[in-house]
């Protein structure tokens, strides 16, 4: 590399150490590359809250088309329990913001 090189390659380091508040740039690199795999797993996050929303319309649908309700509190409350069972507390918050995407509010 020639002195133009590791200037500019200095400044890249600087400015991923100042991206992830780390350090040292060892930690900068391993932030950088966690938070690769942290956007890759939102992305998927995402797509699934996407498809339980398109699911959750099929069944909606079809309920109010034979005369029925749009909301069902009894499977909203067994889906609560679920969430809070396996994440806690904030488990809950998570699965009323995924109903209210799901169903909008009551
Ligand atoms: C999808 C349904 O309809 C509504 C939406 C729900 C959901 O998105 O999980 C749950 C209960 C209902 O309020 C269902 O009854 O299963």
């Amino acid at each position: 590399m020639n002195s133009t090189a590791v200037a500019a390659q200095k400044l890249v380091e600087k400015t991923l150490t100042e991206k992830t508040g780390a350090h040292t740039d060892e930690a900068a690199a391993l932030i950088a590359g966690a938070r690769e795999r942290i956007d890759s797993l939102d992305d998927r996050i995402i797509g699934l809250v996407q498809e339980r929303m398109a699911v959750s319309a099929v069944i909606q649908e079809a309920r109010v088309t034979s005369g029925g309700r749009r909301v069902n509190l009894s499977r909203e409350m067994e889906i609560l329990g679920q969430y809070r069972d396996a994440l806690g507390k904030p488990g809950t918050s998570l699965a009323m913001t995924l109903l209210e995407l799901c169903r909008g509010r009551v």
